[in-house]
C-alpha cells in the first residue's frame, strides 16, 4: 500500500469509529423493561412501563444514521418520529420519517421540519419518552424563526443573517449565540415544547470542546448566553448596520429586557430533560491512531481542538513535516501526526472551496521552493461529515503527486488560494478527498505522514 492509501485508510478508520448507527447500537440497550443508555461517563435508565409511547425526533447531518441505530435497538417500540437531515445524508428508516433539507443556508424545508418537530414535542405528554437525535448541522436544519405578536422574523431574515455570519470569520459558538436568539426552538427552547414529557437528547459533537449549548444551537440545553452577547457579536464583526430591520429590533429589545431571554440553567422546562454526549472528535482520532499503528507508523495525537485560519494552520503541519524529514523532532518515524478540530477560512475571493481543501492547498504551497521535500510526506485534511464547505468534496490531500500534477498543468496555486478556489485547484491536480456524505459529523481530521 502507498502512503497516500495509508492516509485514506487511517481517515476511514476514524470515520468508522464515529459511525452513529454503530455507536447507538453500542450505547443504547433494552434490558428487561428498562431502556439503558451507557456512555463512558454516565448511565441513564428509563422504566419503559411508565411510557405509553416512544417518539424519535432530531436534526443534523448524522440524525438519520443515529435513527437507524436506534431503530435497530428499539424496533417497533418506536411509535413515530421525524428527523431532519441535510440533503443526501439519508438512510432507509422504518419507523421514523425523514425530511431532507438545505444546509448551511436554511430553506423552507428546514422551517417545515422545525414546525413538525415542535408539534410532535408539544403533542407529547408525561407518558411519552422523546428521544432527540442531535448532531452538527442541526441549527440550520431546524430553523424556526422567532415569531410572536410583537416580532415576526422571516426565513429571508434568517438567510440574510446566516449569509453575513458565514462570511465574516465568526466561529461557530458565536454564530450559534445569534441563531439561538432568533429561534423559537434553539437555545433550549425546544425543551419548552416537550415538557412535561421525558426527553433524552443524544448528542454527537461537531463543536470544539463539545459544549452542548453550541452543538446544533442546543435545542434542549439551558442557554448561558444573552441578547446582549448576540448584540456584541454583531458589533465585533461590524454587522450591525447590515442586519434586517426585524433582527435589529428583536436584538435591541432583547438587550433592553423587553423580550424573554432563552431559558437558562434551573428553568423548570429542563426538569424532565437529559442531554447525553455520545460522540466526539477525539474518539475518531483514537481510531486513526490505532489504524496508523497497525500500518507501521508511530502515531501521535496533537490535539482535538485545532482552530484558526486554515492557511495558517497549514504552516504548522508543513513546519512539522520539514522538521521531521530533517530528524529534528522528538517523534519516532515513520511518523503519523494526527489532529482534529475545525479551522476557519476568511473568504478572499469568489472561488469554491472549504477549510480542509484550503489547508491542503496551503500545505502544498509551503513546499513550492523545495518540491523534493514532499517526496516522503503525505498530508490529508478532511471533514468527517464528507462535505467541506459548499462542495462535494470532504477535503483535500497534498503530496508529491499533486505537486507534479500542478507543474504538468502549469497551474499557479497562488491564483487559486487568493480566489478562495482550492476546490478547482485540487480537482485539476487529483487532490480532492471524496467520501460522499458519511452521515456522521465530529469536525475535521488531519493526518500527516512522514517517512
Ligand atoms: O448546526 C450547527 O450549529 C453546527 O454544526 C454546530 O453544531
Amino acid at each position: 500500500m502507498k502512503k497516500t492509501d495509508h492516509a485514506n485508510t487511517i481517515f476511514s478508520a476514524a470515520l468508522k469509529r464515529v459511525d452513529p448507527a454503530l455507536m447507538l447500537k453500542e450505547l443504547v440497550s433494552v434490558e428487561g423493561n428498562r431502556l439503558v443508555i451507557r456512555t463512558e461517563t454516565d448511565t441513564a435508565e428509563y422504566d419503559l412501563s411508565r411510557y405509553s409511547s416512544i417518539v424519535v425526533v432530531g436534526a443534523g447531518k448524522a440524525s438519520a444514521k443515529m435513527a437507524l441505530g436506534l431503530e435497530a435497538v428499539l424496533g417497533d417500540r418506536i411509535s413515530s418520529g421525524l428527523v431532519a437531515v441535510k440533503e443526501g445524508h439519508t438512510e432507509k428508516l422504518q419507523y421514523v420519517d425523514l425530511i431532507e433539507a438545505a444546509h448551511p443556508m436554511p430553506d423552507e424545508r428546514c422551517v417545515e421540519a422545525a414546525k413538525r418537530i415542535g408539534k410532535i414535542c408539544s403533542d407529547a405528554d408525561e407518558k411519552t419518552l422523546i428521544l432527540n437525535l442531535i448532531s452538527g448541522g442541526g441549527s440550520a436544519l431546524l430553523t424556526a424563526p422567532y415569531q410572536d405578536e410583537a416580532y415576526a422574523i422571516s426565513l429571508d431574515d434568517i438567510q440574510a443573517v446566516t449569509g453575513l455570519l458565514l462570511a465574516c470569520g465568526a466561529v461557530i459558538q458565536e454564530i450559534n449565540v445569534i441563531r439561538k436568539h432568533l429561534s423559537a426552538v434553539q437555545g433550549g427552547r425546544l425543551a419548552g415544547f416537550a415538557a412535561p414529557a421525558t426527553m433524552v437528547s443524544l448528542i454527537l459533537s461537531d463543536v470544539i470542546g463539545d459544549p452542548l449549548t453550541s452543538i446544533a444551537s442546543g435545542p434542549t440545553v439551558p442557554d448561558p448566553t444573552t441578547y446582549r452577547d448576540a448584540r456584541n457579536i454583531f458589533r465585533k464583526y461590524n454587522l450591525e448596520e447590515k442586519l434586517p430591520e426585524s433582527v435589529s429590533r428583536i436584538i435591541a429589545d432583547g438587550v433592553a429586557g423587553k423580550v424573554q431571554e432563552t431559558p437558562g440553567e434551573g428553568d423548570e422546562i429542563f426538569r424532565t430533560v437529559r442531554n447525553v454526549l455520545i460522540g466526539t472528535n477525539i474518539s475518531a482520532l483514537y481510531a486513526a491512531s490505532e489504524e496508523a499503528e497497525k500500518l507501521g507508523y508511530a502515531p501521535v495525537i496533537l490535539t482535538s481542538q485545532l482552530t484558526g485560519e486554515a492557511r495558517e494552520i497549514a504552516k504548522l503541519f508543513s513546519g512539522m513535516a520539514k522538521d521531521l524529514s530533517l530528524n529534528r523532532l522528538n517523534f519516532k518515524k515513520p511518523a503519523c501526526i494526527i489532529a482534529g478540530g475545525e479551522t476557519t477560512v476568511t473568504l478572499k475571493g469568489k472561488g469554491k472551496g472549504g477549510r480542509n481543501q484550503e489547508m491542503a492547498l496551503a500545505f502544498l504551497m509551503e513546499f513550492l521552493d523545495d518540491p523534493e521535500g514532499l517526496e516522503k510526506v503525505v498530508f490529508l485534511s478532511g471533514g468527517t461529515d464528507g462535505n467541506d464547505g459548499p462542495t462535494d468534496a470532504a477535503g483535500g490531500v497534498a503530496h508529491s503527486g499533486i505537486m507534479k500534477a500542478m507543474q504538468d498543468a502549469d497551474l499557479d496555486p497562488a491564483e487559486y488560494i487568493n480566489n478562495s478556489d482550492s476546490y478547482h485547484f485540487l480537482k485539476k491536480t487529483g487532490g480532492l478527498l471524496m467520501t460522499g456524505p458519511t452521515n456522521t459529523n465530529v469536525c475535521d481530521v488531519q493526518i500527516l505522514l512522514v517517512e
